[in-house]
């Protein structure tokens, strides 16, 4: 078995980082290899790329995650993440629907899903077979400003629900303990780390929260 995938058997906690936009492909694993030993989860997202930077910039993340033993989740297509080997996709609301990803990626395949600020997208999701729900926004995004925002409440709410809940929006090691406390077990960042005034403290310190 593809030992990324084997995490999905476990309960997976700690931090999950998202790419920031970044066409330089050098630069772009230069910013994030140094961050990986603290990374639970790698997401591949980059809403600026053309299909050929996202293919050669995703097969080359999956090389340095498959050497650090992270998982790789490509943000918004299924096709690119079977076409890299990675170990799954994340799918919001425009990204089609779970059942066309699991029949392309397989079984071990790790799907997550958008459920924003709504309880009952994510009990469609975990019934539609998702590997994981992802709430937010919890706090202003300057990646993302115009994101709905959710309340810590829903993570307690979603407790009900038997997947790992990941927690969006703003989320800096400062801001995240609240989310934590509220049932968040995986924080998914990206200006909170690549835009902090050293990135390799702030990828640190969002995995201690979970020690
Ligand atoms: C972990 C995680 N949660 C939410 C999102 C947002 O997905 P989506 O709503 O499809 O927006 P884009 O990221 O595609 O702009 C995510 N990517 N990852
Ligand atoms: C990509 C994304 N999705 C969100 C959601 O609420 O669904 S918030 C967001 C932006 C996350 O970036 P940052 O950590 O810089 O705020
Ligand atoms: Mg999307």
């Amino acid at each position: 078995m593809n030992p990324h995938r084997r995490q999905r058997q476990h309960s997976p906690r700690g931090l999950y980082l998202v790419t920031p936009d970044d066409a330089d492909c050098g630069q772009l694993s230069a910013r994030v290899a140094p961050l990986l030993p603290f990374a639970t989860w790698l997401q591949y997202r980059n809403k600026a790329a053309d299909p050929a930077l996202r293919r050669h910039q995703a097969a080359a993340l999956q090389a340095m995650c498959a050497e650090a033993g992270v998982a790789l989740i490509v943000n918004d297509d299924p096709a690119l993440a079977a076409a890299v080997g990675a170990a799954g996709v994340h799918l919001g609301a425009d990204d089609g629907d779970i059942a066309a990803a699991r029949a392309l990626l397989g079984a071990d395949a790790i799907i997550g899903v958008s459920c924003y600020d709504d309880i009952d997208r994510a009990r469609a999701a975990t019934a539609s077979g998702a590997d994981y729900l992802a709430f937010g926004a919890f706090f202003p995004s300057s990646t993302k400003p115009a994101a709905r925002r959710a309340r810590p409440e829903l993570l307690r709410q979603a407790a009900s629900l038997p997947l790992p809940r990941v927690a969006i929006g703003g989320i800096t090691p400062d801001n995240a303990p609240a989310l934590i406390a509220a049932g968040a077990d995986l924080i998914a960042v990206i200006g909170g780390v690549f835009d902090a005034p050293d990135p390799t403290a702030a990828a640190r310190a969002c995995r201690a929260l979970f020690t």
